[in-house]
């Protein structure tokens, strides 16, 4: 009990349980809560694990940018598909991180990302995409299922060359798993992670009170996808036809056959297909539901976009990325749905890899850490009107000319973590939803108020409410 006590001068925060903590269950109105009574940086704990929340940005920026705080917490190698649990990105850390990540980096840039070359990709997925919304012929739908396979098909093919239907039965599959699997999900669901000891208990009683069959059943199916895409590709692999990001590794991996400290192994390649299918796809498709909500919540907005798309590119023709700098509203408003939508609420978590200090405070090693991205987003003391949906934020005085934010933004992280897909997400975002402008109104249903619930928010990513709208096609 003496060594579980909270070590001194760390930061304030409710009084500690020895072994247990203080907040078993997390969210983020009891962050709010403690943020008012302890101010811009406090800490509390779930079991063995201490975190350390930041509201202030210029702290935030600087803690994100330090070497001893690019680590994730040792929970999340738990579900690694890696049988070393090493390789991969998301949940990787040291000089396995640094050289799954320089790879990832590498091919990337190299498959397109960033290149106007992947504008051809992107815009036959938003062809597709706009032919599935003209199917409903005006009716009201929930978030079209297209969203999700649009996303990952633009991943995907660069990850493993392949492409869905958007009827696929598979995606079909993969998205109802994970719509149960987060539906089921609650704060109870990650207790296990937290206190490892609660997975002795059994089976029946686990599958009742954390729905561990249901986080079984998705991680089985996304072991499924990706062992199969590795697998397919370990057989047909061509060197003089390296097709995609996989076939590059499996090049790399035969490279290094009998050098037994090589990082390229199968278990770290399947952990990097598996993060690259999962971070790559769901961000962009929870966006797209952003994107549209918007659109039909300030269709002031979406009248002005189409202007200015119909000013400079025929309706038989897709927008491309050189139409960008005449377009600078639509640039605006998928900035702005990102800052607004704050669909990643608190940052990623980063943890201690050696004791440190923030603003004079103790931060022992293994510390999580987070930033609050949510409340940032929306701090007076760094946007005007924040809670106001306002694209022009990011114009310059002549309305004229995207400005990129200069402070307090945290949609795609900071620092040596950030997020390895953000110039990906951005072309993506921008091109599907001028594909949507230019050929629909997005309106919601006769009589129906969208604007009274705007969020449900779910594993820590805040969604808008499921309205069914309307994608009307314009004339
Ligand atoms: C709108 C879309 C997206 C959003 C909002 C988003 C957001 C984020 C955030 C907040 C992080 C954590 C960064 C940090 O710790 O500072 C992250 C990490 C990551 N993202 Fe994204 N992301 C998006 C799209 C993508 C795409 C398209 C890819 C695929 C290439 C991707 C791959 C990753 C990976 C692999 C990481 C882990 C990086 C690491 O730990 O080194 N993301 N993303």
């Amino acid at each position: 009990v003496l060594r579980d006590r909270r070590p001194r001068n760390c930061p304030p925060g409710p009084s500690e349980i020895p072994f247990i903590g203080n907040m078993p269950f997390f969210d983020e109105k009891t962050a709010a809560e403690l943020r008012k009574k302890y101010g811009d940086i406090f800490m509390h704990r779930t079991g063995p694990y201490r975190t350390v929340y930041l509201f202030d940005y210029h702290t935030a920026k600087e803690v994100m940018s330090r070497p001893e705080m690019s680590d994730r917490p040792s929970y999340f190698a738990t579900f690694s598909l890696d049988d070393q649990k090493q390789g991969g990105l998301v949940s990787s850390n040291g000089v396995h991180w640094q050289h799954d990540r320089r790879f990832v980096l590498r091919n990337l840039r190299n498959l397109g990302m960033g290149k106007s070359y992947l504008d051809e990709a992107i815009n036959i997925e938003a062809k597709a995409l706009v032919e599935d919304l003209k199917k409903y012929g005006g009716e009201a739908i929930n978030y079209p299922d297209s969203f999700r396979t649009v996303a990952l098909n633009i991943i995907w093919q660069m990850v493993a060359s392949t492409r869905y239907d958007l009827d696929s039965k598979e995606v079909d599959a993969i998205s109802r798993l994970t719509q149960q699997f987060r539906e089921s999900s609650s704060a109870l669901s990650a207790l296990p992670t937290f206190f490892p000891a609660l997975n002795r208990l059994p089976k029946s009683v686990k599958n009742y009170l954390f729905q561990s069959d249901l986080a079984g059943k998705f991680i089985d199916e996304m072991k499924r996808v990706v062992m199969e895409a590795v697998d397919k590709h370990l057989e047909d692999y061509d060197p003089d036809n390296l097709r995609d990001l996989i076939d590059e590794y499996i090049k790399d991996m035969k490279a290094s056959e009998g050098d037994e400290k090589s990082f390229f192994r199968k278990g770290a390649l399947c952990q990097i297909v598996n993060d690259l299918f999962g971070a790559g796809s769901d961000t962009v498709h929870s966006m797209m539901k952003w994107v549209a909500y918007l659109l039909a919540r300030y269709p002031e907005y979406a009248t002005r976009m189409q202007q200015q798309i119909d000013a400079v590119v025929p309706r038989d023709r897709m927008v491309s990325l050189d139409d960008k700098p005449s377009l600078c509203l639509v640039e605006a408003f998928t900035t702005e749905a990102l800052r607004f939508s704050s669909m990643v609420v608190a940052n990623v978590q980063r943890s201690a890899s050696k004791d440190t200090n923030i603003n004079g405070y103790f931060i022992p090693k293994g510390t999580v850490v987070t930033v609050a991205n949510y409340s940032i987003h929306h701090d007076p003391r760094y946007w005007d009107d924040p809670h106001k949906f306002y694209p022009e934020r990011f114009l310059d005085d002549s309305a004229t000319k995207y400005t990129a934010p200069k402070q307090a933004f945290f949609a795609f992280g900071s620092g040596r973590r950030q997020c390895v897909g953000e110039l990906l997400a951005r072309m993506e975002l921008f091109l599907f939803t001028a594909a949507i402008i230019q050929h629909f109104d997005v309106r919601p249903p006769p009589g129906v108020d969208i604007s009274s619930k705007d969020i449900t928010t779910v594993l820590g990513l805040r969604l808008p409410y499921e309205y069914k709208l309307v994608y009307k096609p314009r004339e």
